[in-house]
């Protein structure tokens, strides 16, 4: 069964093309990580997921219904979209309970949201006190009051500093585990990749991935890194191992780096014995999700990274 399922979705605005024929499915439960550099059109995808703007051509369904009839559905997803609106000058409980009230929620809601994104001993703060981590927790605490069965979350780890994104990504592995299926985007691979059971990559409009992120590490390059005793051996093992057929390379720490998996390393051990070098260490190393797609695309997170610079450079001049 399926959460979303989309069939050559796409969205102009003008000349550009945010997206372009998306065709995908994504499972239900579980982390879904949507990734792309910023401009790929993950909130044009989000956006048109929560029937706030409608595809120039294709179509979607979100629980079953097609994006086209929102009402159908929209009271069985929670999302969080750029900055949630509250009064700051109201405590985060206060917050809760009006948007509560407004949605014809009762109150012992506000007290259970509370609890899950663990704002309670902080809830009767006024909002204009709260860092920016706990403002996204109280976001999320809006978006989980009608306890939907999807969450959706626009770059929720967005401007956090390294514990504030711990804190988000455990609080989104919770929701899934306690069985909701969680769409979180990112432009940072990095930031989400831990949390994630699938993943959708899409890069200047097009889907570069879909699919379970287990299924992608089967992909990832397998390494082993040895080191020879007496580092002046370095050359002589290099040597061995390639005119057995290796594929070897330097790393920057001395070591070298052969295209093995784990099951080889008697064999690479072997070819050293046959030379007279003994190995002193054999470090299986498997490739990150970022190298993946890097060898994929020709892009990684460094890219990404700078995609996103080169975009705030565009709006500066
Ligand atoms: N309302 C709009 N009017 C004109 N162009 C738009 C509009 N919304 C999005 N775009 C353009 O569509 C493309 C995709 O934008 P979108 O915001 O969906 O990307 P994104 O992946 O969410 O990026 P970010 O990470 O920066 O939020 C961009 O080129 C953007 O400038």
């Amino acid at each position: 069964m399926s959460v979303i399922k989309t069939a050559g979705l796409t969205r102009h605005f003008g000349e550009v093309t945010a997206l372009e024929g998306l065709t995908l499915e994504l499972p239900r439960a579980g982390v879904i990580g949507l990734v792309g550099p910023n401009g790929s059109g993950k909130s044009t995808l989000i956006r048109m997921l929560l029937g706030l703007i409608a595809p120039t051509s294709g179509t979607a369904e979100v629980l079953d219904e097609p994006i086209s009839a929102p009402g159908r559905y929209l009271d069985r997803v929670g999302a969080l979209v750029e900055n949630p609106a509250f009064v700051p000058g109201l405590s985060a409980r206060t917050n809760l309970m009006s948007l509560a009230r407004l949605r014809g929620l009762p109150a012992s809601r506000v007290e259970e949201v509370l609890q899950v994104v663990d704002l309670i001993g902080r809830d009767a703060e006024p909002v204009k006190r709260f860092s920016l981590g706990m403002k996204q927790r109280l976001g999320i605490a809006a978006a989980l009051l009608p306890d939907p069965e999807l969450l959706i979350l626009d770059e929720p780890t967005n401007g956090l500093d390294p514990s504030g994104i711990v804190e988000i990504r455990g609080l989104l592995a919770d929701l899934a585990r306690a069985g909701r299926t969680v769409i979180v985007s990112s432009h940072l691979l990095a930031e989400i990749e831990t949390v994630c059971d699938f993943l959708v990559v899409i890069r200047f409009g097009h889907l570069i991935y879909c699919g379970p992120v287990t299924d992608l590490l089967t992909r990832a390059r397998q390494r082993i890194e040895i080191a020879a005793e007496h580092a002046r051996d370095t050359a002589a093992l290099l040597a061995l191992l390639a005119a057995d057929g290796w594929q070897v390379e330097h790393t920057p720490e001395g070591r070298l780096s052969v295209a093995a998996d784990e099951h080889q390393g008697a064999d690479l051990n072997r070819c050293a014995a046959r030379g007279g070098i003994t190995l002193k260490s054999m470090t299986p190393v498997r490739g990150s999700l970022e190298e993946i797609f890097l060898e994929m695309t020709g892009t990684g997170d460094q890219d990404l990274t700078g995609a996103r610079a080169a975009a705030a450079e565009r709006k500066v001049s």
